[in-house]
């Protein structure tokens, strides 16, 4: 197997390839049912000598490098497009509010004033849009991605969307003869703009393959988990896990001030524990100051947690810890903090205790 690895925390993407034999790359015991999962867990500790992506990245049928589309340029969106850009891909960008495309123009991509255009200019095409309605929209609505697909070309989803949006995409792209992968990832604003997202995909196989040398790029590592939806519901149950995380978190840093104690204590205490996560310390420090800087908006949080609840009713799965946290994403929405960061979920919890 050919992995592209890149030294890490490489920003300017000298990047890239080189072709490891399989020993470098460990089969992890499969967990969750019998489907392959190609993991490369961290980028490799030692160094390489890289040379420029193009030089390694996959060609069409014409022995012509890919050119990639990317829709949708919000918080992930661009730096997503920007490493691809900052690699040597041949990018073309679109976004709904055009001016977002400025700034990736600059840097050399190209634009195209519609998803149907840059479908229809690019070999492979990555959406990141906002939730289903979006995603579905700019893949299948007027102008969509679809209409600009045809046989020998590929479409990634990697916007959070429900296995239904997801099938539903993915028959319209498979109508006219192009492939489709769903593509999620874990991993927020930081590592989007640092290349260490973790791709959770699904699909067309050779799509997969053609593609991973720009999910290793944009990420640390990559899983293939079978047919589209797989995709999906991985993203949508991590999500539901860390959606219920923050609020219990956010309940135990209220509750230690109440008793007198310091809430910069709990951040400590939690941090060198079993219950120990990246994410606390990195949001605690700030949510004591009801300071919320947007990474992960808590509208996409809030979403996230209808999506799951919703997968988890489909296969009667009870959820009611993830079910309890949704209602306190919701209070925050409606108290005006869809656009804060999702750890002002904190907020819900003073309001509740004022009313
Ligand atoms: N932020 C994060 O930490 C992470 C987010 N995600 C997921 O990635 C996706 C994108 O998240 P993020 O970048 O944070 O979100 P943003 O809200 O920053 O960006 C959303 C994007 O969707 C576009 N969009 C929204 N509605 C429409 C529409 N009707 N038609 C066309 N385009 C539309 C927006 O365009 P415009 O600029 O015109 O508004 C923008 O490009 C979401 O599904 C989210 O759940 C996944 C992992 C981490
Ligand atoms: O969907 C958002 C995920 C955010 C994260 O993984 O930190």
């Amino acid at each position: 197997m050919t992995f592209l690895v890149r030294a890490p925390y490489c920003h300017h993407f000298s990047s890239t390839a080189m072709a490891m034999s399989s020993s470098f790359c460990p089969h992890l015991p499969l967990q969750f049912g019998a489907r392959p999962i190609f993991y490369f867990p961290t980028k490799p500790s030692f160094s390489l000598s890289f040379k420029p992506f193009s030089v390694q990245a996959s060609k069409n049928s014409s022995g012509k490098e890919l050119r990639v589309g990317f829709l949708g340029l919000g918080i992930m969106g661009t730096p997503m497009a920007q490493n691809l850009i900052k690699s040597g891909c041949d990018v073309t960008v679109w976004n709904r509010t055009k001016s977002k495309c400025d700034p990736l123009i600059n840097l050399g991509a190209k634009y195209q004033s519609s998803p149907q255009e840059v479908a229809a200019s690019c070999d492979v095409t990555f959406a990141m849009l906002a939730d289903p309605n979006s995603a579905l929209e700019v893949a299948c609505g007027e102008n969509g991605a679809a209409s600009g697909m045809s046989p020998g070309k590929g479409y990634v989803d990697v916007s959070t969307v429900d296995d239904t949006t997801s099938k539903l995409i993915s028959a319209r792209i498979k109508e006219t003869g192009a492939l489709f992968l769903e593509a999620p990832v874990s991993g927020s604003k930081k590592p989007a703009e640092d290349g260490q997202l973790i791709f959770l995909t699904a699909g067309d196989k050779s799509l997969y393959e053609t593609v991973a040398p720009f999910l290793d790029i944009m990420g640390k590592s990559r899983f293939y988990l079978g047919d589209v939806g797989n995709g999906a519901a991985m993203k949508l149950v991590v999500n539901m896990i860390m959606g219920s995380m923050m609020a219990a978190f956010s309940e135990g840093l209220l509750l230690s001030e109440k008793v007198g104690l310091d809430p910069n204590d709990v951040v400590e205490v939690v941090s060198q524990g079993a219950i120990s996560a990246p994410m606390y310390k990195l949001k605690g420090p700030a949510m004591i100051k009801s300071q919320y800087p947007t990474a992960f908006p808590l509208k996409h949080q809030q979403k996230d947690l209808r999506l799951a609840l919703g997968l988890a009713e489909s296969v009667s799965q009870s959820t009611p810890i993830a079910a309890a946290a949704n209602e306190l994403y919701k209070v925050a929405k409606s108290r005006g903090l869809s656009d804060q960061d999702f750890s002002a979920v904190i907020e819900a919890l003073k309001a509740k205790l004022q009313n």
